[in-house]
């Protein structure tokens, strides 16, 4: 279940340069190393952490204190118009990341039960984004996640609220 070092993954499934540069310096604003969040290999389908999935998007997780953060560089096969990363797959992300964040946190599936999203920056193919994502309050089996995917820049690309369902 524990993933392996980023370095003794396969080509395809590795952090890239940037994006192993931006977490380095996560961490060093945190003053502490981030561990990985382990992967799941029941789910290794899964479109957007899924090691086994041809196309998906293979993110890593890193827990961060209250919350969760990932990085993700858009290729060209992730675009809209021209240069701009599609919507529904920054969709993916922000669903993802407060998903996935429950779902480790909470040791069983978390499913979406709702998400409203706000796109306010296009996100360009090629940079690399920072997505976060925190428990806000829960009721019972429903929880309530907000995340964020912030530009290269510093600017907001898209920020989400979610209500999930925990499974019993
Ligand atoms: C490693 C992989 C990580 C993956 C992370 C990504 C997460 C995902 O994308 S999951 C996939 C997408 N989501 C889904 O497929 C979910 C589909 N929907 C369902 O399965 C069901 O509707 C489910 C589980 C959410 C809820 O079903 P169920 O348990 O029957 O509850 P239900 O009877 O509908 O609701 C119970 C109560 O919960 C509350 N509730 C349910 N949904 C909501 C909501 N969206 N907002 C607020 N309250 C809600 C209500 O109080 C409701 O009571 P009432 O019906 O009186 O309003």
């Amino acid at each position: 279940m524990e993933s392996i070092q980023n370095n003794m993954l396969p080509q395809h499934l590795q952090m890239n340069e940037t994006e192993r540069k931006l977490l380095a310096e996560e961490e060093k604003k945190y003053g502490t190393k981030l561990m990985e969040m382990p992967k799941d290999q029941k789910y290794g389908m899964c479109f957007a952490c899924g090691e086994e999935n041809p196309v998906g998007l293979h993110l890593h997780f890193f827990w961060i204190p209250n919350g969760v953060m990932a990085f993700f560089t858009p290729k060209p096969e992730h675009q809209s118009y021209n240069g701009r990363m599609h919507g529904g797959l920054i969709t993916v992300l922000l669903d993802e990341i407060m998903g996935n964040y429950l779902f480790k946190k909470e040791g069983v599936p978390a499913y979406t039960a709702r998400i409203d999203l706000r796109f306010r920056t296009p996100v360009q193919i090629g940079t690399t984004i920072r997505c976060e994502g925190h428990e806000v309050k829960r009721k019972g089996r429903l929880v309530v996640m907000e995340g964020v995917i912030i530009n290269p820049d510093g600017t907001v690309a898209a920020e989400a609220t979610s209500t999930l369902m925990l499974e019993k």
